[in-house]
């Protein structure tokens, strides 16, 4: 009998075409994912007189420099002549390569994190690839999805491979009922506090636990999400029925008997009983409460009836990232977050840009107003219509929110959805930088309905405390 395997060796193992030292191995890539940012990796195969060797297998829609107005007007939409060539550019290599491409006036267009699992493209137990760290995210439906570089993109292009580094393995076990206005993005908030930016490099990391087999996909994608923060090289949620009731009938999902097969197969690959990963971490669900980040690094993360830290009495390694990042964010230590005053809201992106984070803040805003500009942009096209058909628009509208077009929007700002310097932005996206949302940019993260209740009240506050 095999030794007990884990999800991840599953995967890897029947994807490793030949190994090179001890730890590196050549892996088939089933799904590889580009955006508009992926033009290095297209310019080099092109300089190279390559072809793209397995088109069915490559997709891509542009979300990073697509504007969120102005959508109707497709191409000419976008004003940036340097962001409409890049936008232009990916649509030309999908109609000369002849691959899936999901455009800026296309109704599936989207992030294309949100792009993929909507779509039925992200599926369990495959290899997928994208040049964007955020490729995790399509983890939670239990792939193996790597964020890579542009070299690789191009090798990728051209063999549909790629060499990896065999990754060392890490559960984290997430036990018990999330509390009131307890989200998966407080959870991944509290994970990156515990173990810190640093805390899984090297690792692939499993989320296994009651409280991750509790959570919908979306949820769990917002866990795989941010796990890059920490350094993961990518995040992993096994399949279950879940899962394949979220897969079942999307466009890209198999049907018929290939769905029954598809369906066996992915039964298969949960993690044996007794299988070993080289750390273990546990969390109780039960002590986390809505969290947001206070400073520049997404581990200074607090609970948000905490008081902003000081530098004073942490451990020595941490004081410098603290003083620069209280100077940064503008704050003085022991004042409380809840009452610190934010300029603008932002809701969407890839980490909390679905159906269930837009209904998340809608039941906040229903019956109250934007106190501050706030802007909800929906990850994909999909998740917009979806969201309208719901009549969460009118929600929002109603609140004085303003009801965008869809892609990444104010999390990376690369679209000119830009913050003014000196700005504090309560965003439910994953990066808090400094300059992230725009030049002298000051970002707090956290859920989409503590995002919601920053916007009516015009401070962080607790979501739990709206009467
Ligand atoms: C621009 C892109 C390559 C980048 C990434 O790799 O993640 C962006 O998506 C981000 O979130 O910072
Ligand atoms: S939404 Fe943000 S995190 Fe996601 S891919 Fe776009 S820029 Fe990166």
């Amino acid at each position: 009998m095999n030794a007990p395997a884990t999800l991840f060796e599953k995967v890897w193992s029947r994807h490793a075409i030949v190994t090179r030292g001890a730890s590196e191995a050549l892996l088939s890539v089933d799904t590889y994912f580009v955006h508009e940012g992926s033009f290095h990796a297209f310019g080099a195969l092109a300089k190279e007189g390559r072809q793209v060797r397995k088109p069915k297998q490559v997709f891509g829609s542009p979300d990073h420099f697509v504007p969120t107005v102005n959508r109707d007007k497709g191409l000419a939409g976008i004003a940036d002549a340097e962001s409409r060539g890049l936008v232009e550019y990916l649509a030309g290599n999908a109609a000369r390569y002849g691959f899936d491409h999901f455009g800026v006036d296309d109704p599936r267009q989207g992030v294309i994190h949100v792009v993929g699992p909507e779509l039925g493209i992200t599926q369990p137990g495959l290899v997928i690839c994208c040049g964007d760290s955020h490729t995790s995210t399509h983890g939670a439906f239990g792939c193996y999805a790597l964020g890579i570089g542009a070299s690789q993109g191009k090798q990728i292009l051209a063999t549909q491979c790629v060499w990896q580094k065999k990754p060392r393995t890490m559960r984290i076990t997430i036990d018990g009922a999330l509390g009131f206005g307890v989200t998966a993005k407080d959870i991944i908030l509290s994970v990156i506090a515990k173990i810190g930016v640093a805390g899984a490099v090297g690792h692939v990391v499993e989320f296994a636990g009651s409280t991750v087999r509790g959570m919908t996909m979306d949820q769990r994608m917002t866990l795989c999400n941010m796990v890059t923060e920490a350094g993961a090289r990518t995040g992993m949620v096994a399949p279950d029925e879940t899962t394949i009731a979220f897969l079942e009938g999307r466009p890209y999902a198999p049907s018929g008997e290939m769905w029954d097969q598809a369906v066996a197969y992915w039964r298969t690959l949960p993690s044996d009983e007794g299988a070993v990963y080289d750390r273990e971490v546990h969390l109780d669900a039960g002590a986390v409460g809505p969290s947001i980040t206070w400073g520049t690094l997404p581990e200074q993360v607090l609970p948000i009836d905490a008081a902003v830290p000081s530098a004073e009495g942490a451990e020595a390694e941490k004081k410098a990232d603290i003083e620069s990042a209280l100077r940064y964010m503008g704050l003085a230590p022991g004042t409380p977050l809840e009452g610190i005053k934010v300029d603008r809201v932002f809701i969407g992106s890839c980490t909390n840009g679905r159906l269930d984070d837009l209904r998340a803040a809608a039941d906040v805003f229903k019956g109250r107003k934007a106190k501050v500009p706030t802007w909800v942009s929906p990850g994909s096209s999909g998740v917009k219509r979806a969201a309208e058909a719901e009549g969460l628009d009118r929600i929002f509208i109603d609140a004085g929110v303003e009801w965008r077009g869809s892609g990444c929007s104010s999390c990376a700002a690369m679209n000119g959805d830009t913050l003014a310097p000196g700005e504090r932005c309560a965003s439910t996206s994953n990066r808090n930088f400094e300059g992230r949302q725009g030049k002298g940019s000051r970002t707090h993260l956290m859920s989409p309905a503590m995002a919601a209740a920053a916007s009516v009240s015009g401070h962080l506050m607790d979501v739990r405390k709206l009467d």
